[in-house]
């Protein structure tokens, strides 16, 4: 049978780029996606962003939701220190396991901890399965109706403390509306939008960037 899309992905990546090299890994996906075949990674633009971000917060612990193959993984785990890591969810086995050997090529397997499974199930285990006290960082790039109940799961699990950062994909395209309304209507939050355009494309996108002021 026709090979997936991520198949394909993963192919463009152990033929263009380079073991150990997550730039390589970074430019290979890029090039496949606006060459050959579209694909819902974060894209370049984007990618840009939160790699600002991702500096600006300097995290230790990241959690993403909805890890596809990898590519905003390996972004993100590029920028960490030793001793910081990135746990990313994804409960489709097949992209999970496509995503492994993706962030396994890039050579950052040691900053990422890739979980088979849904957010939902997942969340609540955070604290006593990898000792994570708050997450630094959240990057939400999963179902774009998970992004609300999750963020309140986060919330009521303690995970999201005073200056946490939680930096949302696609609250444009395909758009987030009631996370956003969520989000910036709350006192709670601090939040503001980086205008850019959906991966690969001249459609208008954007991030949302949410800090969390405590309660
Ligand atoms: C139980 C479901 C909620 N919990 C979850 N827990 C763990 N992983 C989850 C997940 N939901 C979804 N996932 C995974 O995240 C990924 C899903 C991402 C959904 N993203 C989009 O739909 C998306 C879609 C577009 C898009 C934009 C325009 C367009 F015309 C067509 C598509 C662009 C993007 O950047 C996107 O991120 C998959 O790998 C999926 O298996
Ligand atoms: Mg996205």
């Amino acid at each position: 049978t026709r090979t997936s899309r991520p198949q394909r992905i993963l192919k463009a990546v152990q033929t263009k780029a380079t073991v150990g090299d997550p730039q390589s890994v970074i430019t290979a996906i890029d090039h496949f996606c606006r060459h050959r075949e579209w694909a819902m990674n974060v894209g370049d633009e984007k990618g840009s962003i939160l790699d600002s971000v991702v500096n600006e917060v300097s995290p230790v612990t990241v959690l993403e939701l909805g890890t596809y193959c990898g590519y905003s993984t390996v972004r993100i785990a590029r920028l960490l220190p030793p001793g910081a890591c990135v746990i990313t969810l994804e409960f489709n086995p097949d992209y999970a396991a496509i995503a492994r050997q993706v962030i396994k090529w890039s050579g950052l397997e040691d900053k990422v901890q890739l979980v088979e499974g849904a957010s939902g199930d997942w969340i609540p285990w955070m604290k006593e399965h990898f000792g994570v006290q708050a997450f630094d960082l959240v990057f939400l790039d999963h179902w774009k109706e998970r992004y609300l109940p999750d963020t309140k799961l986060l919330e009521e699990c303690g995970l999201i403390q005073k200056g946490t950062v939680l930096l949302a994909d696609n609250v444009i395209c395909p758009g987030t509306p009631d996370y956003l309304e969520y989000v910036r209507n709350s006192p709670h939050y601090n939040s503001q939008y980086y205008r850019s355009h959906l991966e690969y494309t001249k459609a208008e996108d954007g991030l949302e960037k949410s800090v969390f002021l405590g309660y």
